[in-house]
């Protein structure tokens, strides 16, 4: 670049630049406040299904008894997996992550699907509800191959967690391990412009199709520093082992300039304001499973990250421990979040749709001036 030309401002990462107007959710870090739709995400997960809210994502309000019913019927009869999409998780090998396998499946619904170009409201909608009613069957019958177990077949008298609880593990747990898991689903559903969304609405603007959006969100969402933390979480606390090493291990991980999983958020600087929620809702697993070893590591790193960096927990953070708690293998824990936020997803899809601009960026050249042979 030549002298007289001023440099172009680089927000690396893209940090703190508005990139488009959204009506789905909003993200207050100072008021520490995530609103859907306008609700407060603490009120919708004390008094909501899963379902409502993802009705509510999508439509901007909360369904009617009708609405409600009507939604709930069309994902009851979708719920089992398709035997195309059966044989394509059965060639992916169990070595392969489970997020590989959900995004090999997505995709599989997606090209199977005759009506996967059509790009209309009702469309969408239709692979919105039909994503939303499969992603369970694909994330359960992937954990139970995986432990040698046969498939169970989704029932269509349970609602949708206890019927995801029940695929997964051939029975429906107790109400408090049901209540706790929708409170998950429903903290996780949306989150603004965060990198997965972020993606699908790259994706979305170019003009593909909503299958190819989530697939690539899906490959967002896997990374330790988005989705993947909840699982990299339960790994930390794997390698910890109990509260009294806490300390030490997080002094040596700082040390090491290590990435404390479950804490930090490029948004929320004193604190995400879903913690509490999924907190309280650990604190219920807790004493159900009887394992105050584990809140005290818990409740040991967090303090002690506090203390050292003033680095606030994120939700990944009560959510490890707390799917590990429901029973389920640390590497599905990442397509749980999968399973809520496809909800967020493909609500912004929808709406990157009807007011579309091709999202493209500039960048600075900093490489060699042109040169010639
Ligand atoms: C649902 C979700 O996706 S929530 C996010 C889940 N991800 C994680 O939990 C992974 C761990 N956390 C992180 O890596 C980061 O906090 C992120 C990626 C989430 C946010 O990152 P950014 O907004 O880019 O913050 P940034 O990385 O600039 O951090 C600012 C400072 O805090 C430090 N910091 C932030 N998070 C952490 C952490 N978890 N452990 C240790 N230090 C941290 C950084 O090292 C940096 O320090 P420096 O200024 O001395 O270099
Ligand atoms: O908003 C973000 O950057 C990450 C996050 O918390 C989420 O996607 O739920």
């Amino acid at each position: 670049m030549s002298q007289t030309q001023t440099e172009p401002e680089i927000r690396k990462g893209l940090v703190g630049v508005v990139a488009d107007t959204t009506a789905i959710s909003k993200v207050n870090p100072d008021t520490n406040s995530l609103l859907y739709r306008g609700y407060p995400v603490q009120e919708l997960a004390a008094r909501c299904t899963f379902e409502e809210v993802a009705y509510l994502l999508w439509h901007g309000e909360l369904p009617t008894p009708e609405q409600l019913a009507a939604l709930e019927e069309a994902g009851r009869t979708q719920r089992a997996l398709a035997p195309e999409v059966r044989a394509a998780i059965d060639l992916v090998p169990t070595t392969a992550h489970p997020m590989d396998v959900l995004r090999t499946a997505v995709s599989v619904i997606g090209a199977t699907d005759p009506a996967a170009e059509d790009a209309s409201p009702e469309a969408n909608y239709a692979k919105s509800v039909r994503l939303l009613a499969q992603i369970p069957a694909v994330v359960a019958y992937d954990q139970r191959r995986r432990r040698g177990q046969e498939l169970v077949e989704p029932r269509e008298d349970l609602g949708y967690t206890e019927n995801f609880l029940h695929m997964t593990f051939g029975e429906v747990p107790a109400d408090v391990v049901v209540d706790a898991f929708r409170v998950s689903l429903i903290l996780y559903a949306e989150h603004s412009f965060n990198a997965s969304t972020f993606t699908a609405r790259v994706i979305t603007s170019t003009l593909s199709d909503l299958y190819s959006a989530v697939v690539g969100a899906i490959g967002a969402l896997k990374g330790p520093l988005h989705g993947g933390a909840n699982e990299a979480v339960m790994h930390v606390f794997d390698e910890i082992g109990t509260a009294e090493n806490a300390e030490a291990w997080l002094d040596r991980a700082l040390a090491e300039k290590r990435k404390i999983m479950g804490f930090g958020h490029r948004v929320y600087k004193h604190g995400d304001s879903r913690v509490p929620t999924m907190k309280a809702a650990l604190d219920t697993l807790v004493a159900h499973y009887d394992r105050p070893d584990l809140a005290a590591l818990y409740d040991t790193l967090e303090r002690a990250m506090v203390e050292r960096k003033n680095i606030q927990p994120n939700l990944d953070y009560p959510s490890g421990p707390a799917y590990h708690l429901m029973g389920f293998d640390t590497e599905t824990f990442t397509p749980l979040f999968v399973a809520a936020r496809i909800t967020g997803w493909t609500a912004h899809i929808m709406e990157q749709l009807a007011s579309n601009a091709l999202i493209r960026p500039l960048s600075a050249y900093h490489g060699p001036d042109e040169r010639h042979l």
